[in-house]
């Protein structure tokens, strides 16, 4: 279920944005529309969705719009055209108190840096929202602490913010985003002006805190592996267009265009693609019902030297090798039970094929992918796809990121000129 829709946004900066949208129109680039009309396209025609409990991450270069985007969330400015439904409920129709109470209440905001009031104790700090919409004191007290508790804070509520460490002075910020309890957390390059391995302790923190609260978050990044780390979705925005929406792996292995290619080719795949992308489903043979004939046929058919065997519910049972059916079929058994190895190499279908490619290299057979609560066979991966996959991935990557930058940087300077 979606929280947020977008629908056919757009945000015009400037004087005349009627002007725009016949350009636009005519597929003008956002360089050439600034020099025409002196208008900047901030949102060119962003649609998307936030389902309920993801973390959906805007992620693209600088100027690409994703603040834009962010700020039309909660109105801080108005879209040129398009429609945003919060809830179900068109922000464009709202009056000041309908919004000031979405604001208050669905939607909260975590800022870069920090936002934090510095005379303020930092429990003050984490009350301010509750207190600005009139929450009695005992009960903002009570949240704020539950807060501050929450981000791993609880000592620290007298401190000043100037006594904390940066990663800890974004905690607080946290903390006050999530004393009233919203609905969906905007988070505006909230990680960014922290230092690389601060940084990566608080994306550990907020995906732990994110697995116990199942908040909606909306984080804004111009970092692709912070994306990919975080995001359950990921929207890829270049020059205010959404170029592509989908998850790390569907970015990873199906790029919409030569921008999101690009963009992705230098990523360390294996970590982020997963065993449920590259597996294959697989002929099987079902025990009780099929017995050593049907599996001798079955490797024959198929040129096997050896098949995976499941119980009626598709539990993974075992494998068989032609040699061993054969000698059953020989004997006139109709059970192949007597013929099943269980020396297998197993893995749940969200494993990393980073992994996976120490076991694949020695492996003599596919590896099993099963599901990992039930034990469902699901399909195979086998040592050529996963050496395919990574293989492919360096053998595109010829432009780096750097030259992306780059050519970013001119599009800027002509801007300037
Ligand atoms: N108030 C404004 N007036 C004019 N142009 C603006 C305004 N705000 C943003 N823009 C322009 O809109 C485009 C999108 O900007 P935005 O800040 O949303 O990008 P961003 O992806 O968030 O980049 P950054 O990470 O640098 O903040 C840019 O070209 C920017 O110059």
């Amino acid at each position: 279920m979606s929280i947020i829709e977008v629908n056919d946004l757009f945000k015009v900066f400037g004087h005349d944005p009627k002007r725009v949208f016949p350009l636009i129109e005519k597929g003008l680039s956002k360089n050439q529309i600034l020099k025409k009309t002196g208008c900047t396209v901030g949102i060119n025609n962003a649609s998307f969705n936030v389902r309920k409990g993801e973390v959906f991450v805007l992620m693209g270069l600088s100027g690409s719009g994703k603040s834009t985007v962010i700020r039309c969330l909660n109105r801080l400015i108005s879209p040129t055209r398009g429609e945003i439904l919060i809830d179900g409920r068109d922000i464009m129709k709202m009056n000041k108190e309908e919004l000031l109470q979405v604001r208050r209440s669905t939607l909260s905001m975590v800022f870069q840096h920090f936002g934090l009031l510095p005379h303020r104790s930092i429990i003050r700090n984490v009350e301010y929202g509750l207190e600005v919409a009139g929450v009695p004191a005992g009960e903002r007290r009570k949240k704020a602490q539950e807060s501050l508790e929450l981000v791993g804070l609880k000592g620290y509520e007298d401190s000043l913010p100037n006594e904390l460490s940066g990663g800890m002075q974004q905690r607080v910020g946290l903390a006050r985003a999530l004393a009233s309890n919203p609905e969906v957390l905007l988070m505006d390059e909230a990680f960014s002006a922290l230092d690389p391995l601060i940084r990566t302790q608080m994306q550990d923190e907020l995906l732990e805190l994110q697995a116990r609260m199942h908040k909606t978050i909306v984080f804004i990044t111009h970092d692709l592996d912070e994306a990919l780390k975080l995001g359950d979705r990921i929207a890829i925005m270049k020059d205010g267009v959404v170029a592509q929406i989908g998850t790390p792996e569907e970015i990873l292995t199906h790029p919409a265009d030569d921008y999101v290619r690009r963009f992705v080719e230098n990523v360390d795949r294996s970590k982020v693609i997963t065993a449920s992308a590259l597996m294959r489903k697989t002929d099987v043979v079902t025990i009780p019902k099929d017995g050593p004939h049907v599996a001798v046929r079955l490797m024959e058919k198929k040129g096997l030297s050896s098949v995976f065997v499941v119980d009626s519910e598709r539990r993974l049972a075992g494998r068989v090798t032609i040699d061993d059916a054969v000698k059953l079929e020989r004997s006139k058994q109709k059970d192949l039970s007597p013929a099943l190895t269980t020396d297998l190499y197993v893995a749940g279908p969200d494993t990393p094929i980073a992994d996976l490619l120490g076991t694949a290299m020695t492996a003599k057979y596919p590896i099993a992918i099963q599901e990992e609560d039930s034990g469902r066979f699901l399909g195979l991966l086998d040592r050529a796809t996963i050496l395919a996959e990574m293989y492919d991935g360096e053998e595109d990557a010829t432009t780096p990121l750097d030259e992306i930058l780059e050519e970013h940087e001119d599009a800027e300077k002509e801007i300037e000129v």
